[in-house]
């Protein structure tokens, strides 16, 4: 039985407003909604009455993680550690759905064309074109990548390709060094590094839904595989934040 060598934590950030208002977001830079603060606060409480306390935390480029993040830091009086931010931690590119709402589409395209663009493995959504305002080759936080790096569109599978370099050149060395590690991302940043590091087949993963502002530990062994992992909240709580996600991608929302 392999032992706990490393333990990690991943938090999805709390309730964005474009969560809020159920519009597809993806590299919009949108706040964090008032429900999406108190659940960044909550989650902060939750870590600290566990004892949790980090060395390092990595973030992506975007307010609504990095707030959380700050909000979670500070419940933990641990503001002071360092923090990295990188776009390869951003939520995966919602292309030309950017902006449009859900439910909407859903109605528009069918709840199976809407669950192949939120879910699937390499289906990625409608591109964005060069000359689209939504496109993120204007936006002064990208001037450091090649146009090969700017998506037009992500699927599950280009969010991985370009989330791995990070993970194996930067954060998994880290863990591996002994530091403690917060990781504060977006809903499929975070299904791309569990994909990865659960081994989860490209039909499984179309299933896998992340709550926001929920603490996500992750045990892992001396080569950083798996041992198990919990969510930091009850069993009604955790069903109930999901199945607002799942929701999220219907034409009639289930109550
Ligand atoms: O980018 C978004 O719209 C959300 O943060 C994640 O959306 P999804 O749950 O529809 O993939």
């Amino acid at each position: 039985m392999a032992t706990t060598a490393f333990k990690i934590v991943l938090i999805r950030h709390g309730e964005s407003v474009w969560n809020k208002e159920n519009r597809f977001t993806g590299w919009t830079d949108v706040e964090l909604s008032e429900q999406g603060v108190k659940e960044a606060h909550a989650a902060g409480k939750k870590l600290k009455s566990g004892e949790y306390t980090f060395d390092i935390a990595y973030t992506s480029v975007l307010k609504r993680a990095i707030n959380t993040l700050n909000i979670v830091l500070d419940e933990l009086d641990q503001s002071w550690i360092q923090v990295d931010k990188s776009w390869r931690l951003n939520e995966r590119m919602y292309g030309a759905l950017q902006g449009l709402n859900k439910s909407e589409t859903a109605a528009k395209y069918g709840d199976d064309q809407v669950l192949v663009w939120r879910r699937s493995y390499d289906t990625p959504p409608p591109p964005l074109d060069e000359t689209d305002e939504r496109y993120p080759g204007k936006d002064t936080r990208y001037k450091g990548l090649t146009k090969e790096q700017l998506p037009k569109s992500e699927c599950l599978k280009d969010t991985v390709e370009r989330f791995l370099p990070y993970w194996n050149d930067t954060i998994a060395p880290t863990i591996q060094s002994g530091k403690k590690v917060l990781i504060a991302a977006h809903g499929n940043s975070i299904r791309a590094l569990i994909k990865y590091l659960d081994n989860i087949a490209d039909d499984k993963i179309v299933s896998m839904d992340i709550p926001t502002g929920i603490p996500l530990v992750y045990e892992l062994d001396k080569d950083l595989k798996p041992i198990k992992h919990y969510y930091l909240a009850s069993d009604a709580e955790l069903n109930s934040a999901i199945a607002a996600v799942v929701n999220q991608g219907k034409a009639k929302p289930q109550n």
